[in-house]
């Protein structure tokens, strides 16, 4: 259950993040693509000046400005100066930016037509080259972008009576680029996808105890540390529990290891299912020792959770050969009230110490202060 759980939340999560992780793994190629493809239109576009008349260089340099030079500035701006998180920021920019240079070059291709000048097709299989492979777009909207290009290109040849022949011919040689790209982006995504799995795996099995499946010693200071400081600047409570398997020694010793491990599993499950709410996290902190965070919660309702987890693992019903094994646990607790400041290693001493006094005065019981 306490799997599952994590699992539920893990998948929510992961195609967002994993958005996240390509932008991050991407960002460079993304900004240099930004960078050169601003730098050679900026050279396309002078170039229309110096080889087209004023009449035809007037009209290209509007719309090479309006549709492609004016938002790869700004494009170039957001990435180099404030970068987005996710891969699919300002995705409709990035697919203005496309298509526009796209219809750009067809139009251009039309006025040089009617004109007699003489254009060139290299423009267009660089065009293809940024749009599917170098500026990163997800493959779908890409390809998307990639056929009205080349289905506009189609038509301006259509209407201008190129030659049938001709056309299929620069039809084949672009829609082949375009796809060696997309294939190339496709794979590389894949590829990506896959460390983003290995890594969560990885970090996932850091922070877990392999026993319990609750999380680990490790995150449990990462996370009181995160919780108590979010806590804090959003004037929230916090609660913290710890929990101490009472003479755990004898079970061990008189009932075997397996026995043992058990127990511990059963008192984890107990914890696991105080954690309602996503922030709520409880972990194992040592052979017997475990802790519960309870963000946001009141002084009554962290009460009610010590009472429960103690009469929970006091009810269980563990046999061993036909006899009973007796289970309970000693708690200390604290609660930090909404206003209070106070350090990660402060809150811990004290539900330490709350918890030694639950020893201390007999055991199966819990102790609990409120840090005002
Ligand atoms: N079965 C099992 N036992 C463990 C595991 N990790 C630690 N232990 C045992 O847990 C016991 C902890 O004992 P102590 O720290 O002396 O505490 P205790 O016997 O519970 O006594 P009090 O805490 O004072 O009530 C030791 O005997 C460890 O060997 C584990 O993963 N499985």
């Amino acid at each position: 259950m306490i799997k599952a759980r994590k699992n539920e939340y893990q998948n929510a999560k992961s195609e967002v993040n994993f958005s996240h992780f390509l932008m991050h793994q991407c960002l460079g190629m993304r900004r240099w693509a930004l960078t050169v493809a601003l730098l050679l239109y900026i050279v396309f576009a002078i170039m229309d000046v110096l080889k087209f008349p004023s009449e035809v260089y007037s009209l290209t340099l509007t719309t090479r400005i309006i549709l492609v030079i004016a938002p790869l500035i700004y494009l170039n701006v957001l990435y180099w100066f404030f970068p987005p998180i996710s891969i699919r920021s300002n995705l409709l920019i990035l697919l203005l930016v496309y298509i526009g240079s796209g219809l750009n070059h067809s139009l251009i291709y039309y006025l040089s037509d009617i004109y007699g000048l003489q254009f060139s097709e290299l423009g267009m299989v660089l065009i293809l080259m940024f749009g599917c492979l170098l500026l990163v777009i997800p493959i779908k909207p890409a390809v998307f972008a990639t056929f009205i290009i080349l289905a506009v290109f189609s038509a301006v040849n259509v209407y201008i009576n190129s030659q049938l022949a001709d056309l299929i011919f620069v039809l084949i040689i672009l829609s082949f680029v375009s796809g060696i790209c997309l294939t190339i982006n496709l794979i590389g995504q894949k590829t990506l996808y896959k460390n983003y799995l290995l890594i969560n795996r990885l970090y996932n099995e850091s922070i877990t105890d392999g026993l319990t499946k609750l999380h680990n010693k490790r995150s449990f200071q990462e996370e009181i540390e995160r919780l108590n400081a979010i806590a804090t600047r959003d004037n929230a409570t916090l609660g913290l529990i710890l929990i101490d398997a009472d003479d755990f020694k004898i079970i061990n010793d008189s009932f075997g290891h397996a026995v043992g491990d058990d127990v511990l599993i059963k008192i984890a499950q107990v914890i696991e299912a105080k954690c309602r709410r996503v922030e709520d996290i409880g972990f194992r902190v040592g052979g017997d020792e475990f802790a519960l965070i309870l963000y946001g919660i009141n002084d009554e309702k962290l009460e009610q959770t010590c009472f429960e987890i103690v009469k929970n693992v006091t009810n269980f019903n563990i046999k061993y050969n036909r006899q009973s094994v007796k289970t309970s646990v000693s708690l200390g607790a604290v609660l930090k009230s909404a206003n209070a400041k106070i350090s990660s290693d402060n809150l811990t001493e004290i539900a330490d110490e709350y918890l030694y006094e639950a020893k201390e005065n007999g055991r199966n019981q819990y102790y609990l202060k409120t840090f005002q």
